[in-house]
C-alpha cells in the first residue's frame, strides 16, 4: 500500500525528467535509441499512420461485420427458418395502407384440393394490389429493394416479377399448415416461388399471444416440431424460404391484415 510520501515523491520524479527534443531524421532517431535513454519522441509520427491504419481497419471491420450479417442471414433462410424485420414499413406507411385498403373490394378465398373440390385448409378474404396506388408503390419500392439485398445475399439473382396479395383473416380465419411452392410443380405457378415474404398491416394496439393468429413454423417439412411462432406486428416483415418452410396461420381472434407475396426464380 502507497501512503502519501511515497506518492509525493513518485510525482517529483515525474515532474523532473527532462522533455527530449525530438529528432530530425530517422537516422538521428535510431542513434538516439542506441545511444540515449531507450526512447525517442517523433512528434505527428503516428497521429498520421495511425489515422490511415484507423480508416482502413473500420471500413475492413464494417465489411467483415456486414460479410458476417449476410452469412448469418443466408444461413437462417438456407437453414429453413424465417428471417424477420421489424418496422420494415414505418407506421406512416402502414397507416397509409390500411387507409387506402378501403377502396379494394376484398373476396373470400377458398382453397380447392387437386380434384377440384373446395377444402378447409385456408379461410381469409384477398385483394389484389392497385399498383397505381401511392401508398402500396413506396412499399412496393422498399420490397424491391429488399429482393435485391437478398439478391446480393444469394449471389444470384431472382425473377423481376413479384406476387402479392392483401390478405385479410376476419376473426376465426386461418391457414392450415403447408409450403407455398414445391420443386417440380408448374415453375410458371407456384413451382417458381423463390422466397415468401409477408408485411404485417396489423392496427397499432401490439398483438398478443392471446390474440391468435400466430405464424406457426414447423422444424422440417414433415416433423410436428415447431420452431417459432411469430406474432403480427404493424410493418413486421418476414421472409423465408418457399419451398423448405412449412408454416400455418392459426386460427385469429382478431383482425389480422397482411400483404404477402413471392420473389420468384428468374427462368
Ligand atoms: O399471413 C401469414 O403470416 C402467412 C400467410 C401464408 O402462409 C400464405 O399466404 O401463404
Ligand atoms: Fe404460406
Amino acid at each position: 500500500m502507497l501512503h502519501g510520501g511515497a506518492l509525493r515523491s513518485a510525482w517529483l520524479f515525474a515532474a523532473s525528467v527532462p522533455t527530449p527534443s525530438p529528432p530530425e531524421t530517422a537516422a538521428a532517431a535510431m542513434c538516439e535509441l542506441s545511444e540515449g535513454n531507450g526512447y525517442v519522441v517523433v512528434p505527428k509520427w503516428l497521429p498520421a499512420a495511425a489515422k490511415r491504419h484507423r480508416v482502413r481497419a473500420n471500413q475492413e471491420s464494417a465489411d467483415i461485420i456486414a460479410q458476417l450479417a449476410g452469412k448469418a442471414e443466408t444461413a437462417t433462410l438456407a437453414a429453413g427458418r424465417v428471417h424477420k424485420q421489424r418496422a420494415f414499413a414505418k407506421p406512416a406507411l402502414v397507416a397509409a395502407l390500411r387507409r387506402s385498403l378501403g377502396q379494394y373490394a376484398f373476396t373470400p378465398t377458398a382453397s380447392y384440393s387437386s380434384d377440384g373440390a373446395v377444402d378447409d385448409l385456408r379461410s381469409a378474404y384477398t385483394a389484389r394490389p392497385d399498383v397505381e396506388e401511392a401508398a402500396f408503390d413506396a412499399l412496393y419500392g422498399q420490397l424491391l429493394e429488399a429482393r435485391g439485398d437478398l439478391e446480393a445475399l444469394l449471389g444470384r439473382p431472382l425473377s423481376r416479377g413479384v406476387e402479392a396479395t392483401f390478405v385479410v383473416y376476419e376473426p376465426g380465419c386461418f391457414y392450415r399448415r403447408h409450403v407455398d411452392s414445391l420443386a417440380g410443380v408448374d415453375p410458371a405457378g407456384s413451382g417458381g416461388r423463390a422466397y415468401s415474404f409477408v408485411v404485417y398491416l396489423t392496427g397499432e394496439q401490439p398483438w398478443q399471444p392471446s390474440d391468435g393468429g400466430a405464424l406457426r413454423v414447423f422444424c422440417d417439412a414433415l416433423g410436428e416440431e415447431v420452431e417459432e411462432e411469430v406474432l403480427p406486428a404493424a410493418g413486421l416483415l418476414v421472409l423465408f424460404d418457399s419451398k423448405r418452410v412449412s408454416h400455418e396461420v392459426m386460427p385469429t381472434r382478431r383482425q389480422r391484415t397482411c400483404l404477402v407475396g413471392w420473389f420468384r426464380e428468374e427462368v
